[in-house]
């Protein structure tokens, strides 16, 4: 199947715009700028007043969590976890695991997001099913609360998700290990999920260093920081993807520097925990991979990731009363290419030949695209999702002008409050 997007404004890799067509050959993009004159098209799409940019990846998110969008706000991490997530939890099933990443999946690609890394559980296959039925990309990791007193079980299942899905959805889905953090994991665990990842070539997804809380306990009872605490266990052997890191220290940015950890940037649930500012821009100077995640709607409270382009490129100024500090296309690129990046999809987050086609559409009619002096300006500051109006997954169309493609929204929506409203009665 070849599809043709003509006459649009394309975000390029080397940061410039220009009005382009694009090629896609099955499931990759075969030309950007000038197509082949023998390219025969079965779809032409008119990108005419339309900017076109990798799809967004979602660098940490618990999807099947949209499920406790508002249920609890305004509390301290650990309060909010324990107190009010964690019990209502523990009742999730199967079904309610597959319908609450529908509805993730329903408002992400409504978004432009082609993409996610998933840490939870149980039953991480019903999230693989939502992958391969909506045409989404996913890197799915099975949560693992190492303190929990079924722990060796859910250790075997995310062994198990590798096996079975690893590469599954024509190459759509991707699998790491999900070790939930340092603090529900002690350091044998974290030790035993390092030797089951590294005897499988798999990488690992964490929490890190979200909270001063969590490095002080962290300090006081291994007395060592979270970076060296975790990197004396094993687990950074294999690849990592570590989530927030926002309470850092030299020590720890040489350690994510030595083992090439990739940083996925929460910028809304960071503000909305109360967690703290990461240190973003010296991250990048150091040229550490620095991606960006809504983390779950129940800490953010949306998984929409033009937010938290628009967050990262403001929270970091006001921060260091810097106004050059995390600009404009730097925001984007966290968004999408650096997001791909920090997942290990290296053919994915540029609109070059060669990469898979995961193209997203944006309409630039209306007042907030108008006028147009830098399209990427205009996203980073001014645009809303709702604008967003195409979304492609390895050349295959998930949203056409605004209406999915691949999923039955109204069944979902439907479905999740019916699921909602069992779990929190
Ligand atoms: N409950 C699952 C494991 C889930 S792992 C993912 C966990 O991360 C939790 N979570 C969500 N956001 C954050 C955060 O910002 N910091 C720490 N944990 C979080 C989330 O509620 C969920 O419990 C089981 O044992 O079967
Ligand atoms: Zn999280």
């Amino acid at each position: 199947m070849n599809t043709l997007i003509k006459n649009v404004t394309a975000l390029l890799p080397d940061g410039t715009t220009a009005t382009a067509n694009i090629a896609i050959t099955d499931d990759r993009i075969t030309a950007v700028g000038d197509v082949p004159h023998d390219f025969h098209a079965d779809k032409v799409i008119d990108g005419t007043a339309h900017f076109a940019i990798p799809g967004f990846v979602n660098a940490h998110t618990h999807a099947s969590m949209t499920l406790l969008r508002s249920y609890a706000d305004d509390m301290k991490l650990m309060d909010w976890l324990e107190q009010m997530i964690w019990p209502v939890e523990a009742k999730l099933r199967s079904d309610d695991i597959y319908w609450g990443a529908m509805l993730a999946a329903v408002e992400m690609i409504h978004s432009g997001t082609t993409c996610f890394a998933d840490m939870y559980g149980p039953d991480m296959e019903r999230v693989a099913e939502v992958v391969e039925q909506s045409g989404m990309r996913g890197v799915l990791s099975r949560g693992l609360i190492g303190v929990a007193p079924d722990s060796d079980k859910k250790l075997e299942e995310n062994a198990a998700l590798y096996e079975n899905f690893h590469g599954a959805a024509d190459g759509r889905i991707t699998v790491m290990f999900g070790p939930h953090a340092l603090y529900t994991c002690p350091p044998d665990y974290l030790k035993r999920v390092a030797e089951k990842a590294q005897a499988l070539g798999a990488e690992v997804h964490i929490h890190m260093s979200e909270t001063v809380g969590e490095v002080e306990n962290c300090i006081n009872q291994y007395g060592k920081r979270p970076f060296a605490h975790v990197a004396s266990t094993g687990l950074f052997e294999n690849g990592t993807l570590a989530a927030h890191c926002v309470h850092l220290d030299d020590e720890d940015i040489d350690i994510i520097k030595k083992y090439h950890i990739r940083v996925a940037h929460n910028p809304g649930s960071n503000m909305k925990l109360a967690s703290g500012t990461a240190p973003v821009p010296r991250l990048l100077e150091e040229g550490i991979c620095v991606a960006l995640g809504t983390d779950g709607a129940s800490s953010n409270n949306n998984l929409d990731m033009l937010d938290e382009v628009q967050l990262a490129a403001l929270m970091h100024k006001v921060h260091t009363l810097d106004p050059l500090a995390v600009p404009a296309l730097t925001a984007v690129k966290m968004g999408t290419e650096y997001g791909a990046q920090a997942l290990s999809l290296h053919d994915v987050g540029r609109l070059q030949a060669g990469d898979k086609a995961d193209i997203v559409l944006f309409s630039m009619h209306g007042a907030a695209w108008t006028p147009c002096y830098n399209p990427v300006s205009l996203l980073a500051y001014s645009a809303k999702s709702s604008s967003v109006d195409t979304v492609m997954v390895d050349g295959k169309i998930l949203m056409e002008n605004g209406v999915l493609k691949t999923l039955d929204e109204e069944r979902i929506l439907y479905e999740a409050q019916r699921v909602a409203d069992r779990l929190t009665k």
